[in-house]
């Protein structure tokens, strides 16, 4: 550290162990008698690594990897077994945001406290407090004690302060998801605008898009252990990978934790009664299928039609056109997601949703064997011109489907198992419509659109 003065973090070789016991007293047990009564087990190993003025780490690792042991190492508030980590200068750590803040106390005493314990002096923190009270941006709560505060409150002021105090280095762990979407940008112009001041930033998080906009360099922990050191690209993709697979040593688990489980009824009687007449389905032998999974699933049919369940080819711009995909399962499964993508001539997806997205229902935990129907309306509001049809269909784990709403585009694309995919299974020609409004939209998709206007003087 003393030959290089930008450098701010120094870490040399950390590594940490803990022991772990099979029962609470074998603890006690060791400390008496002086002897090895559990085993050890290292959550970190051999970690080295700089950071310079103005530079950010990314430090990306699947659940348990090491990270926040890594992080409580840098910030002091754990002792390491092995190595050293040297930090130079004020250190902002957003680690347990708020932990430090005295219930009784205002939003405007909490932060004088904070401050001083970051080696502000009270005149330093003074010149700062409306900068923190204007970020924080939570009105006069900012003159009432903490405890009466939301959550959002605490967290903003929380945020507010760490980052406002110019620290030398800024700690992040998974803070920049709080609060709303407002707070969120405003949080991240500031991470840009202490960059650009030369502070150096340490990001832990699981969302890769914000590492690939600040780092320069990313460390992947696996199991403690560094398995990547560098490029951010590489990194990311080691990363997505890794979740990739632990997603799928997930559902080889289950698929065998459910073989007992009982038969899903054929479902699709009740709601789709009318099931169309063969001419309705393409010839599935034209498609060019890709396989993923061996023998996880069969298209047996796939078609279209108009709304009266007969045969077409030809639509006018936004009418509903009716797809039908036919399938049986071949093993038991835990989440089978279905995903339709049209595509124009030159190759650009105008439309690409998934079962999941939305929520077709197809249910949990199929059977093998079970034999499923699908009738998707898309109504057809796109350029006039020449469509092809794709069909694909995954198997995704089952928490997925119960917790939709907060899975990020990355675990969607990382967890899903291909099973087949049919490429260009069909195809359909979009006209323009035959009554109505003459011009049509000119446009690749119409989206719905309101206009107002106002005669404004004379
Ligand atoms: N006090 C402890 N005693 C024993 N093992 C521990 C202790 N604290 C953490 N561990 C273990 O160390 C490993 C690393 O934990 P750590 O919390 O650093 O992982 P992480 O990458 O931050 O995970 P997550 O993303 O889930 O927060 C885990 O296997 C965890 O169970």
């Amino acid at each position: 550290m003393r030959d290089d003065s930008d450098v701010v973090i120094a870490a040399a070789n950390l590594g940490k162990c803990y022991d772990v016991f099979a029962r609470p007293r074998d603890r006690f047990k060791q400390a008496l008698l002086r002897r090895q009564c559990g085993h050890k087990f290292w959550a970190l190993h051999d970690v080295s690594f700089t950071v310079r003025k103005g530079e950010a780490l990314g430090i990306l690792g699947h659940n348990g990897a090491g990270k926040s042991t890594l992080l409580q190492i840098l910030a002091g508030a754990l002792r390491p077994t092995v190595g050293e980590a040297r930090l130079r200068g004020r250190v902002a750590s957003l680690l347990e945001l708020g932990s430090g803040f005295l219930p009784e106390f205002t939003g405007r005493e909490n932060v004088f406290v904070n401050g001083t314990a970051l080696g502000l002096s009270t005149v330093e923190i003074a010149q700062r407090i409306e900068e923190i009270r204007a970020f924080a941006d939570i009105d006069d709560f900012f003159e009432r004690p903490v405890k009466t505060y939301s959550s959002g409150m605490f967290v903003r002021l929380a945020f507010a302060v760490q980052a406002c105090l110019d620290p030398d280095i800024l700690i992040v762990d998974e803070a920049l998801a709080v609060g709303d979407i407002f707070f969120q940008q405003k949080c991240h112009a500031h991470m840009d605008e202490l960059l650009r001041k030369g502070t150096a930033i340490l990001l832990v998080t699981h969302d890769v898009q914000a590492v690939r906009k600040y780092c320069s360099s990313v460390i992947v922990l696996e199991g403690g252990r560094v398995v990547h050191q560098g490029g951010v690209e590489e990194g990311v993709r080691r990363y997505l990978n890794r979740v990739a697979t632990v997603a799928r040593a997930g559902l080889a688990f289950s698929e065998k934790s459910t073989e007992t489980s009982s038969c899903v009824s054929d479902f699709s009687e009740e709601i789709l009664p009318n099931w169309p007449g063969s001419d309705v389905f393409f010839d599935l032998s034209r498609a060019i299928s890709t396989d993923g999974e061996e023998g996880g699933v069969r298209v047996d049919g796939f078609g279209l039609s108009c709304k009266h369940g007969l045969a077409r080819r030809d639509f006018e711009q936004g009418e509903s056109a009716y797809f039908y995909a036919e399938m049986t399962v071949l093993r038991d499964m835990q989440q089978l997601v279905a995903g339709i993508t049209l595509w124009t001539a030159d190759n650009v997806a105008v439309y690409c949703q998934s079962s999941l997205q939305v929520s077709a229902g197809i249910p949990c935990e199929l059977k093998k064997g079970a034999h499923i129907r699908m009738c998707w309306t898309i109504v057809l509001s796109i350029a006039r011109g020449p469509y092809t049809v794709t069909f694909d269909l995954a198997e995704y784990p089952k928490w997925m489907s119960e917790s939709i709403e907060t899975v990020t585009p990355e675990n969607f694309w990382s967890f899903g198992v291909p099973l087949v995919s049919l490429v260009r299974v069909g195809s359909f020609v979009v006209v323009a419509p035959l009554e109505g409004m003459r011009i049509p939209f000119m446009g690749l998709a119409d989206l719905a659109t309101t206009v107002k206007v106002q005669r404004v003087g004379r």
